[in-house]
């Protein structure tokens, strides 16, 4: 089992993630969680704060000459931008007369429709959204793609392969039969302003969050993520909470602003009839025993079945939305507009990146669950042996 929690505030010193349940001799260096952090940066659409903040990795414990260890997997990620929050953050009492000089630490009374600020300042028991939004930031998603960084190895280790891509953005969307990508394919969408696949519907993106900027909107969108090479039987149908299926739904709608996900062609599938519903079992010319579609992304009685996994997740648009919309100040109690400093226009692809990471911290976990070991080699002798048990007439693999 893998177990994994973050901390930090979005303007702290750091935010701090840690993984435990790592086979030893898993391949980890600072410089591949760095790649990782990388790709979350990008986007069409993102604010100012991505462009002059950096992300500062630390790999605090777990890893030794570039192979994890079998202990807890400890990274820090340090913000280049915390000097400037030195006293608004600070986690020891600051002298209020020095509070009092920054800027920075006015009170934000005027909470955002649409994000955690109000019912976090009820809940906790804040007279300000500081508190609240400092968490609830999507800063913290940082981590959870270090961490995803880290499962992700574990997956390279058996030949699994994730791929993220954006195919919608507000009304805009990639056409149905748009090719989908492989995993060799990534360089190339990550150079994608919108990290889309087609290059027509990423111009019509560019375009939409154009003219949302300049009209003080906001957007949101639709991201897939594939994963390539898993074996079957990863989850299980004997219990609601073993299925894979919820486990990645949980996992994906566990990202700020994620409001919906799909499996499969999830919500098509259900106007369609039977017959035309599901992925049947045939053999090949090959004689190779295949499935004719997948419909299913993948995932059948909440277990993968060999194929190409698929899973789509909903991002709402931004709720820091330039043309303020209508809040109550909580200090005066009276009408006012929400606060806003700056904010993306659009996040989803860095929102898709995320998923990616939470897409494989679910695999990952499963995968350990299912083959064991303390070591990589260990984990990946156990999946071979289960594969090469199959027998030859529900084998879908071909070994
Ligand atoms: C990558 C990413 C970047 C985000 N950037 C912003 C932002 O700049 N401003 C904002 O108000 N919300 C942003 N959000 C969304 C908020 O974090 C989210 O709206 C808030 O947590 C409330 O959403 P919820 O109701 O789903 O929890 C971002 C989300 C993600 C995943
Ligand atoms: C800092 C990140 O995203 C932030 C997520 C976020 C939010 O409300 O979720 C709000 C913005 O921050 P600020 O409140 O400083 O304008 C984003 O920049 C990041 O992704 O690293």
């Amino acid at each position: 089992m893998l177990r994994w929690l973050t901390a930090g505030e979005s303007h702290g010193p750091a935010l701090v993630g840690i993984i435990e349940g790592v086979p030893a001799g898993v391949e980890l260096t600072s410089a591949l969680i760095r790649d990782a952090l990388a790709r979350r940066r990008l986007g069409y659409g993102r604010g100012a704060r991505m462009k002059f903040e950096q992300d500062v990795v630390t790999i605090v414990g777990g890893v030794r000459h570039g192979l994890t260890q079998g202990g807890p997997v400890a990274i820090q990620i340090a913000n280049s931008e915390w000097p400037k929050w030195e006293q608004v953050m600070s986690a020891d009492p600051v002298d209020p007369a020095e509070l009092a000089e920054q800027a920075r630490n006015a009170p934000l009374t005027r909470p955002r429709p649409g994000h955690a600020d109000f019912t976090g300042m009820q809940k906790y028991g804040f007279s300000e959204a500081r508190p609240v939004l400092e968490r609830a930031s999507a800063r913290e998603t940082a981590t959870r793609v270090a961490l995803g960084a880290v499962a992700a190895q574990i997956l390279a280790a058996v030949g699994v392969e994730l791929v993220s891509h954006t195919v919608q953005i507000a009304g805009v969307a990639s056409p149905q039969d748009a090719a989908v990508p492989a995993f060799s394919d990534v360089a190339a969408l990550d150079a994608d302003p919108l990290r889309c696949f087609d290059a027509a519907t990423s111009a019509a993106m560019v375009a939409e969050v154009d003219a949302a900027h300049k009209e003080g909107e906001t957007l949101g969108g639709v991201v897939e993520v594939l994963a390539y090479g898993l074996p079957p039987g990863l989850g299980s149908y004997v219990h609601w909470d073993r299925r894979l299926d919820s486990r990645l739904a949980g996992a994906l709608m566990g990202i700020q602003a994620i409001k919906a996900v799909e499996v499969g062609d999830g919500f098509a599938t259900a106007a369609r009839r039977g017959s035309a519903a599901h992925d049947e079992i045939v053999r090949d010319a090959s004689g190779r025993i295949a499935r004719t579609s997948n419909r299913a992304g993948g995932i059948e009685g909440g277990m993968s079945i060999g194929d190409v996994l698929r899973v789509r997740a909903a991002m709402k648009p931004i709720a820091t939305v330039p043309r303020a919309l209508q809040t109550i100040d909580v200090a005066t109690g009276g009408a006012a507009k929400a606060h806003h400093q700056r904010s993306d226009v659009c996040a989803v692809p860095a929102a898709g990146v995320v998923a990616e990471a939470m897409t494989a911290l679910v695999l990952a976990d499963a995968l350990v669950e299912k083959f064991g070991g303390d070591s990589m080699s260990e984990t990946k002798r156990n999946m071979e042996s289960y594969l090469a048990a199959i027998p030859a007439n529900l084998d879908t693999l071909g070994h």
